[in-house]
């Protein structure tokens, strides 16, 4: 086990989960920190009772944990709906903690506190990172682009950047530790943002994982041929995995599936440890929110079928002749 080096702290901003507690993305985003140097998380009181909330965050790697107070959440209605609250906590716990990095995930509520707090300090921001890591002149960090056939690398010359991490980007996980807990005292800025004059939590609709941090994804393409057919096919394979659903834009467009589950260039960036994409012929758009995945397997009929150039296991068939018999071996392993 390697202990962190605590002369190198890096801020951790935690987006608030939906579901109150600590979000699905903590893990991944200590575990990108204790790549570098010691995590300092940022919580806010949402996320609940401050010392199991330690508790539970060292047992992530977090060494120390910063709670901002509830004050500041009243004050701007409540923290992180409108972004400004959480970026009052977070320059706070920059003035506290003075950080290496920041790190905070590439979700929508990420991206937009990672730019506020990088204009408002006058930060670097480097967005969409897949991988964090420090040489001896500071942070590096690496990113997937053009569809994932190169990686850009980006570095801070003036500044501690501010890293938006891709969710599924990062594997490394952190070791355990006994994480301080403090409450952060966070001055409301009163700057301009949105005005949030009602929200409405989304219902989850469905038991299956959500697509964005789901470790397994099986999506569907064209080839469907209908939303019956999607669902049946690409669902119940699945469901038989424990994996999310995704789906191409021609599916989407085809009125198979919501647009929500959408992977690519103009839907969802993924990097699931395991990807299946059924009837999907693998246009750069598609590859652009899916190529960092760790296992690719592909079934279509067309052997030519770009998508065969980023599978790591390919079968050339028919889906609705290969999944249903896919579906009875993975029952009959259960
Ligand atoms: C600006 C822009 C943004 C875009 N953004 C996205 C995006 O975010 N995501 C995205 O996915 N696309 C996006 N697209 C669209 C993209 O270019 C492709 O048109 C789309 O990905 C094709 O979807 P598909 O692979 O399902 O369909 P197709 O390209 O039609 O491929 C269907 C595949 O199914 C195979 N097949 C047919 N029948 C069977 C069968 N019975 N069994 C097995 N295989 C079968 C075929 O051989 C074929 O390879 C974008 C396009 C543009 C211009």
């Amino acid at each position: 086990m390697t202990t962190p080096d605590t002369t190198y702290p890096v801020l951790v901003v935690l987006d608030d989960s939906p579901h109150g507690g600590i979000p699905t993305t903590a893990a991944e985003l200590i575990g990108a920190a204790s790549t570098i140097g010691a995590p300092v998380v940022l919580a806010t009181s949402a996320a609940g009772d401050n010392d199991a909330l330690a508790s539970k965050l060292g047992a992530l790697g977090a060494t120390r944990v910063l709670i901002a107070d509830a004050a500041a959440d009243a004050a701007a209605g409540s923290a992180g709906n409108d972004g400004t609250s959480i970026v009052d906590a977070a320059d706070a716990a920059f003035d506290t903690v003075r950080p290496a990095a920041v790190i905070i995930a590439h979700s929508i509520n990420g991206r937009d506190v990672a730019g506020r707090l990088a204009a408002r300090r006058r930060l670097a921001l480097c967005v969409d990172a897949v991988g964090v890591r420090r040489d001896d002149e500071g942070v590096i960090v690496d990113h997937s682009v053009y569809g994932g056939n190169y990686t850009s690398v980006s570095a801070a010359t003036h500044s501690a950047p501010v890293i938006t991490v891709r969710q599924g980007g990062i594997e490394h996980r952190a070791a355990a530790t006994q994480a301080s807990v403090e409450t952060l005292a966070v001055e409301p800025s009163g700057r301009r943002a949105a005005t949030v004059t009602s929200t409405e939590p989304l219902v989850q609709t469905s038991s299956r994982p959500d697509l964005r941090t789901a470790d397994k994804v099986v999506a569907g393409g064209r080839a469907m041929g209908s939303e019956d057919k999607f669902e049946e096919i690409t669902g119940s394979l699945a469901d038989a995995l424990g994996a999310a659903v995704g789906a191409s834009r021609a599916a989407v467009d085809a009125g198979y599936i919501d647009h929500t589950h959408q992977v690519g260039q103009t839907g969802v960036v993924v990097s699931p440890q395991l990807y299946i994409a059924l009837g999907i012929s693998g246009a750069i758009q598609h590859l652009a929110g899916m190529q960092t995945a760790g296992t690719i397997v592909a079934i279509n009929t067309d052997a030519d079928s770009p998508i065969f150039e980023i599978a790591d296991f390919g079968i050339v068939g028919d889906v609705f002749e290969v999944v249903p018999q896919l579906i009875d071996a993975i029952d009959s392993r259960k």
